[in-house]
This record gives structure tokens, C-alpha cells and sequence, in this order.
């Protein structure tokens, strides 16, 4: 029997700045219809693996294979096109604009015309293509409950709803594979409840796959189907959420844990989940 090949296959991705060795031979596959988790303390190197994915940085060395195909070299916006959307850890919105036009600019890659050829449709009357995406828009809108802030300028809302409006922007792409870097950072309780609702319609419904980062370990343990932890640009785990949370290295490394039977569980856990 053939095996299905990962949604995202990243092998031996290795990326310094300077002295700094912000990942070191990291190696993990996502399969499609996941919710796969990265995390670890900070510094671990977790958004720079999300950049090296999305192609705001280039790894010195490895591989990322998004459906088979090679993506270290293309750019961003050749990887946005290929279906893998993101958001970042401190907002990227265009706090001038409105909500719906923030959202609109997610689309963008869809668009057949750009911002120069798109006068030219309009006055041949080819308003259909726009039209479709203002309803896909719509659909995004009414999904994450934000029709209420449709028109209210980014910069002017809370912090939790400019969080929502920026996931609206990345899922508005449609993408097979969507990053998400803290999505839950800065919110209140409720917000984090309402935003880990979104994060599972987006994968059971929308069929998204996710990848991850997030501090809330509580939201990790739920959400996740799987999850991975760095420390030191390093991957020291990766599994089951309940047994990521059982390995000793991790409490060690990430929940600050320490205890003396750590080295023996360790040397028993050689060969660590993949
Ligand atoms: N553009 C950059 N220039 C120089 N060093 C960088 C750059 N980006 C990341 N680093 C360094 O790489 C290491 C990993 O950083 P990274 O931001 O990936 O960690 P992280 O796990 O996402 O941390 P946090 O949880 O605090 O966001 C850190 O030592 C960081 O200072």
C-alpha cells in the first residue's frame, strides 16, 4: 500500500544569524488535516521556523516540501499562491483601513488583476471576479462573527478583535495550510475560548491545516493533534499532546520542571515520537 505523502514535509532545516543558531537540523511532517503545535520557551527558534516555512527567511541548510514541492527559493507571495497563509505574532494589519478592506487585501493572490489592470476590468465591465470575492469575503465575515466591525477602521478596535481581523486576512487567501503565530497572545479568557472555536471550525470545516505557534499550553492540549517542542533551536520532542506533556526533557526544558529521574527517562526515551 502506498502511503500518503505529508501536506508539509521539513527536513533537517538548519538557520543561524550571525553565532546565533536560531534552528538546527529541526525535522517534522505535517499531515493534511492536522492541528500541529510548535512550542517551547522563548528564543526556542518557533517563529523563525514558521518564517523559514512562509519564506521570509531562507534556512542555510534542509528542505521544506509543501505538497511535494520544493519551497526553499520561492518567495513569499510564490508560497501564498501555492495555498499556505500566516499571521504574525505582532499584528500586521493596515491599521488606516477598514476591516473589510484588510480582509479584501487577503485576497489579493486570487485576484486575476492587479491594482493597475483591475481599472481596466472594471471598465469593461468585468465586475464578476470581484464580486465573488467581495461574497468569499462575506462568508469569512459572518464565520468569525465580525460583521458588526465590517466598516470600523483596524487600528480603532481592541486588541482581541484586530487578532480576528487578521485571521479573517489570512484565511480570506483560502489557503491548504495556514501558520498562525500566538493567536491567542494578549487575549482574555473569552477570547481565547472564542478564537480556539475558530481554529477547529477552520480545520474540521474549512479543512484547513494548521501549524501553530502558541504559549497557552492549555489551548495546545486541547486544540492540538500533535505537537512539537524546540529549545535551543533544537526539536527535543514531538507526539501526542499527552505524551509531549509526559516527556521529562520537555517539563524540564519548557515547564521549567526539574527532577533527578529526568536523565534516566530520558535515556529510556531515546528515539523520541516523530
Ligand atoms: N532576524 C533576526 N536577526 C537576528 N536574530 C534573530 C532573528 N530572528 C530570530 N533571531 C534569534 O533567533 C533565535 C530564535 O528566535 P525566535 O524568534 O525564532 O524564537 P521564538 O521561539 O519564536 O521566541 P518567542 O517565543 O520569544 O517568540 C533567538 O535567539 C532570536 O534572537
Amino acid at each position: 500500500m502506498t502511503e500518503t505523502p505529508p501536506l508539509l514535509n521539513v527536513s533537517d532545516i538548519s538557520l543561524s544569524f550571525g553565532g546565533v543558531h536560531a534552528l538546527t537540523d529541526v525535522s517534522f511532517q505535517v499531515a493534511k488535516g492536522e492541528i500541529f503545535s510548535i512550542i517551547g520557551p522563548n528564543g526556542a527558534g518557533k517563529t523563525s521556523m514558521l518564517n523559514c516555512i512562509s519564506g521570509r527567511y531562507q534556512p542555510n541548510k534542509g528542505s521544506i516540501r509543501f505538497r511535494e514541492k520544493e519551497l526553499i527559493g520561492l518567495r513569499p507571495n510564490d508560497r501564498c499562491t501555492l495555498g499556505i497563509g500566516r499571521t504574525f505574532q505582532n499584528l500586521a494589519l493596515f491599521a488606516h483601513m477598514t476591516v473589510l478592506d484588510n480582509i479584501m487585501v487577503g485576497r489579493h493572490h486570487l485576484l486575476k488583476n492587479n491594482f493597475l489592470t483591475g481599472s481596466v476590468y472594471w471598465l469593461f465591465g468585468a465586475r464578476k471576479e470581484e464580486l465573488r470575492h467581495r461574497a468569499e469575503v462575506e462568508d469569512i465575515i459572518d464565520f468569525l462573527e465580525i460583521a458588526h466591525i465590517r466598516k470600523s477602521i483596524a487600528g480603532t478596535l481592541s486588541y482581541g478583535l484586530r487578532k480576528r481581523v487578521e485571521l479573517a486576512r489570512a484565511v480570506a487567501l483560502r489557503p491548504d495550510l495556514i501558520l498562525l503565530d500566538e493567536p491567542m497572545a494578549g487575549m482574555n479568557l473569552e477570547e481565547k475560548e472564542d478564537m480556539a472555536r475558530y481554529i477547529i471550525d477552520l480545520n474540521e470545516e474549512w479543512g484547513m491545516t494548521v501549524v501553530m505557534i502558541e504559549h497557552d499550553m492549555g489551548v495546545v492540549m486541547d486544540i492540538s493533534h500533535r505537537v512539537m517542542v524546540l529549545d535551543f533551536g533544537k526539536k527535543i520532542a514531538a507526539g501526542l499532546p499527552d505524551e509531549v506533556l509526559a516527556n521529562p526533557r520537555v517539563k524540564k526544558a519548557y515547564l521549567g520542571e526539574d527532577d533527578d529521574e529526568t536523565a534516566a527517562d530520558d535515556a529510556a526515551r531515546t528515539g523520541e515520537v516523530a
